[in-house]
């Protein structure tokens, strides 16, 4: 069994602090706030999120982030954006043992465009780097429900290490060494979610779900390809498995976001309501940006971020995509049949 820190006590955190613990490994769980971490120890529950759940007892809270590093093995469970600043303030703290990093925020950061990985690499130079994404939502982990995820990393013994460590046969994991088509597929997958969300609320039928859903993935799969992702790796777990659970599931946080500004709420009022991170609505700045330093094409992405921040109505985004010119389904390159 092993001794395990998961930082970040949200909704993600917490589910999978209590499967590590489940499984009988030590958690430590690292909340940002200590009179989070004393509820939890105290209640064992997460009064937070998740609420009503308990959590298992190999699992203790803390807030004390020199307690939180011992362990030689890390899950990060924070949003995309607070992971840099977090892993700055964090890197005075590490022991010269490196630990064994298992990232499972799915987003891009918005001022560099980097992905987590590249986040990490930036700020602690080479560690051990492993992502696990896939379709996943926390309110079915914690109740035990199965569910089949892939974690990967460039060293084959890094992601079998953590497929050993997270594995139960409700909790399926996979191996993979596409670390850039794992964490495109978990980023953009959020900023179409924001789209099927906002498509649901405006009572669009499920034709033109299907078609969002279809076209979202084309873009995945563009961006993937100028980012030298497997596109084997984008029809999987971690590109159509958690396309369709995010646009499809009542838990989705995105498509709930979405869903709200569709029903005419603002960015602010709908954000505020759900409580929780929406990564899409920050991955899409970075998106927005990527699309034009690599050249590709993202035209849901570009509406969703001109409903997001540029005021565009959702009808008008709606004509923008239906109006564009006629085109193959497939770029040229791939016309090989
Ligand atoms: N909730 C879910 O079902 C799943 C979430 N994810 C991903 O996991 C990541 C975390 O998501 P959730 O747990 O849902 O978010 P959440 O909104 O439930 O919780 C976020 C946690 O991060 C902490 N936090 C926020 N800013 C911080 C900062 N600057 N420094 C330190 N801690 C900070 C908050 O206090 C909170 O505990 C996201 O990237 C999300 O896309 C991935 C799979 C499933
Ligand atoms: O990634 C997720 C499920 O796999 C969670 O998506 P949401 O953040 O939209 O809830």
């Amino acid at each position: 069994m092993e001794e395990i820190t998961v930082f970040g006590a949200g909704s993600w955190g917490t589910a999978l602090a209590n499967l590590l613990g489940e499984l009988g490994h030590r958690v430590v769980l690292w909340c940002r706030r200590s009179d989070q971490a004393r509820a939890i120890n105290l209640l064992g529950e997460n009064p937070n999120y998740l609420r009503g759940y308990r959590i298992s007892s190999n699992v203790t809270a803390t807030s004390k982030i020199d307690e939180a590093v011992e362990s030689p093995k890390w899950v990060l469970a924070l949003p995309t954006q607070a992971v840099r600043g977090f892993l700055t303030e964090l890197s005075g703290n590490m022991a010269p043992q490196r630990p064994e990093i298992c990232n499972v925020a799915k987003g891009i950061e918005i001022d560099s465009a980097f992905t987590v990985s590249e986040i990490v690499k930036n700020v602690l130079g080479d560690v051990s780097y492993s992502v696990l994404s896939g379709p996943s939502h926390a309110e079915e982990v914690i109740r035990g429900f199965p569910t089949a995820v892939v974690v990967a990393s460039l060293r084959v013994e890094a992601a079998e290490m953590w497929q050993n460590v997270f594995s139960r046969p409700t909790f399926r994991v996979y191996t993979s060494n596409d670390v850039v088509g794992v964490e495109i597929g978990g980023a953009v997958k959020n900023v179409i979610a924001i789209a099927a969300g906002i498509a649901k609320a405006m009572e669009l039928g499920d034709n033109a779900l299907a078609a969002l859903v279809s076209r979202g993935l084309a873009e995945i799969m563009r961006l993937g390809a100028k980012m030298r992702a497997n596109p084997l790796t984008l029809s999987g777990l971690a590109g159509v498995g958690d396309l369709i659970v995010t646009c499809f599931s009542g838990h989705s946080r995105n498509m709930r976001l979405g869903f709200s500004i569709g029903m005419g709420k603002s960015m602010k009022e709908a954000s505020d309501e759900l409580g929780q991170v929406a990564e899409g609505i920050y991955t899409v700045k970075a998106l927005k940006k990527m699309a034009q330093q690599v050249g590709v094409e993202l035209p849901i992405v570009e509406e969703v971020y001109a409903i997001l921040y540029e005021g565009l109505s959702p009808n008008e985004a709606l004509s923008n995509l239906l109006l564009r010119d006629p085109k193959p389904e497939l770029p040229p390159a791939m016309q090989w049949m």
